[in-house]
């Protein structure tokens, strides 16, 4: 696979490869799970088999003239109106798939149906489900633990959580897969753990407000353990206050909106013991400004983040370590081409304006910054780390392997 900066770009039309199955299966399962979980009206009905009927078999089709969005989607991407779903980059058909979805709803047009997420029966589901009860649960054990130890908990809690969201269940042979209570994880396939607390110690001398900015995936199971991330770095003084990034409308399903981190931070406030004060100190910590929640309009832009506007790269020019979570961030940062898996992730993420940190589990065919030995062995193991089990590239896509990779300033 090549190294260099012309590595292919991902599209879906290539027979058997993950992309094409989540154009061709993924998005109509989740149109049908969508047009099912609402008693929407004839005019959302139709629109949403149009959208179903245009994804599988027919081309891409400009937003109407009515659209609020109209003019950045054309300067996005009008040179796609016409052409197959399945030719077009990857990045730019998914992220295009979700606006339309969201514009068959009804979610940005004046009336009833505006602003209605059509994700939240699920994300609620989640959130209100056992599994949360147990992670809550969980963290009253970890209290009683060494610094140490519940900084390196924090941080795998917030990793694995990557794991448990809800656009990857969707068309999974399982219906769902298990989240951050992961029992017995595969070792990462790089892990930076180190380099990222050496950017953040806890002793320091006073002086300049250290910031960390978290630009969040999914919400549910794996914002509650991002929060609680975030309240270990903001009570151990390891930043003084955070910058929490999500969407700005409901995207790639269960992608976190300012509505879930707040029914999130009140799932944690309302539970009892070391979660409740978590989530108390959470809520304090919004209230006084220490943790920030920003929803930039270009979080649902269909580009990398080398292509960031410039508001944003100052943001995180000041910022000690931003952290990027999840597998749709990942492609954005480092770009979502066919990259040899041994490109060094310092280079792919030199545009990135301040220290960075990737926190994810893999779930598509981009990736980084591995040594070869790790390759050789992933590519021997497939996806259930028994070796010949005939799937050896499936590694990259099934959710199992996760990274924690690092690129402290300066470093290319
Ligand atoms: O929630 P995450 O970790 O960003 O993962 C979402 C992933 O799901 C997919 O959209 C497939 O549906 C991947 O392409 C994407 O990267």
């Amino acid at each position: 696979m090549p190294e260099a900066d012309d590595a292919p770009v991902i599209v879906s039309s290539v027979p058997g490869s993950f992309a094409r199955s989540v154009l061709a299966e993924r998005h109509p399962a989740l149109v049908q799970q969508v047009r099912d979980a609402f008693p929407w009206p004839p005019e959302q009905r139709r629109a949403l088999d149009a959208l179903l009927a245009s994804c599988t078999e027919g081309v891409i089709e400009p937003l109407g003239p009515d659209a609020h969005d109209r003019d950045h989607w054309d300067a996005w991407g009008s040179e796609y109106v016409g052409r197959s779903w399945f030719d077009v980059p990857f990045l730019w058909s998914e992220s295009y798939f979700y606006r339309r979805l969201l514009g068959a709803t009804g979610y940005f047009a004046p009336g009833p149906w505006q602003g209605i997420d059509p994700f939240a029966p699920f994300k609620r589901a989640e959130l209100l489900g056992s599994l949360v009860d147990d992670e809550l649960a969980a963290l009253d054990a970890l209290a009683r633990r060494p610094a140490g130890e519940r900084a390196a908990a924090c941080l795998q809690g917030s990793l694995w959580g990557n794991r448990a969201d809800l656009g990857f269940a969707v068309g999974t042979p399982d219906g769902a897969r298990s989240g951050s209570a992961v029992e017995d994880p595969p070792p990462l396939v790089a892990d930076e753990s180190d380099a990222l607390w050496s950017l953040l110690p806890a002793e320091r001398s006073p002086g300049a407000v250290r910031s960390v900015h978290v630009i969040a995936d999914n919400a549910g199971r794996e914002l509650i353990p991002d929060l609680v991330l975030i309240d270990h770095l903001l009570t151990t003084g390891r930043a003084d206050e955070v910058v929490l990034h999500v969407k700005p409308y409901p995207y790639y399903v269960s992608d976190a909106t300012t509505a879930d981190v707040v029914d999130c931070a009140r799932r944690l406030a309302q539970a009892s013991g070391s979660a409740g004060e978590a989530g108390k100190r959470l809520w304090a910590a919004m209230g006084d400004g220490r943790l920030a929640v920003r929803a930039h309009a270009f979080y649902c832009a269909p580009f990398p983040y080398s292509e960031m506007p410039a508001d944003l790269r100052h943001e995180f020019a000041d910022a000690a370590l931003t952290i990027v979570k999840g597998d749709l961030n990942y492609r954005r940062l480092v770009g979502d081409r066919l990259w040899s898996p041994t490109t060094s992730f310092a280079g792919r993420t030199a545009h990135f304006p301040g220290p960075v940190a990737a926190l994810r589990t893999l779930k598509s065919d981009v990736i980084v910054g591995l040594d070869p030995r790790t390759v050789a062995r992933l590519e021997e193991a497939g996806a259930s780390g028994r070796a010949g089990d005939g799937a050896n590239q499936a590694w990259r896509t099934s959710g199992t392997h996760a990274l924690v990779q690092v690129r402290p300033q300066g470093v290319l």
